[in-house]
């Protein structure tokens, strides 16, 4: 990825996906700011950028990488993308989903994509944002109950509140494109 690409994607995160507000995040905290990483990653240069990042990230993980994906809802353009631009590089990589909850009806699976990564296959977990590490963490379990062999996380943005060192204390590889301090110091 370019430097100037680079340098864009942080611009449409900074633009799109930050906002100082009060919220609850997924963890039960509060915080006085936000990273709706879906303003980013849906948008249409936003997605084509995080899809060459996280292509290019896939580089820091030991062949061979052979699927990418992650917890809905945040991860699901993350994986799409990735997807798209490893068909574009000649290297097709699949994604695929992971379900908070098995579907109620139908195929009751917990895994969307399955045909593409079958058991034994080396993925990647994708993340928008990882605050405690935590989302990725039950992502990582289930993809490992569904056979998958685990390579690593990555994020778009890394908020820096104990993320890296959650998966470090858990021996899990850890990537993050961006960390706060880059995108809004
Ligand atoms: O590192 P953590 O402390 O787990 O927090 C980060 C998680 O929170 C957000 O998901 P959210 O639960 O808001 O769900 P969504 O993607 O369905 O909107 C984000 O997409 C991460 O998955
Ligand atoms: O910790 C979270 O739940 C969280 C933080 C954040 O900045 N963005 C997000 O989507 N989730």
């Amino acid at each position: 990825m370019l430097t100037a690409e680079r340098d864009e994607l942080m611009r449409i995160i900074r633009q799109l996906s930050y906002e100082q507000r009060e919220v609850t995040l997924a963890s039960g905290r509060k915080s006085d700011f936000y990273f709706d990483g879906k303003q980013t990653t849906l948008h249409p240069r936003g997605a084509l950028l995080v899809g060459k990042a996280f292509y290019a990230a896939l580089r820091q993980f030991p062949a061979p990488v052979q699927g990418v994906g992650g917890l809905t809802l945040g991860a699901d353009p993350i994986a799409t993308a990735t997807a798209l631009v490893s068909a574009l590089e000649g290297q097709p990589l699949p994604a695929f989903i992971i379900r908070k909850e098995p579907k109620g009806h139908g195929t009751g699976q917990w895994l969307e994509g399955r045909k593409n990564v079958p058991p034994g296959s080396r993925v990647v977990i994708v993340e928008d944002v990882v605050t405690t590490g935590g989302s990725s963490m039950k992502a990582i379990e289930r993809a490992r109950e569904e056979g998958l062999e685990v390579l690593g996380v990555i994020t778009l943005v890394d908020r820096q509140e104990g993320g890296a060192e959650f998966f470090a204390a858990n021996d899990m590889p850890f990537v993050a494109i961006f960390t706060k301090a880059e995108v809004v110091g």
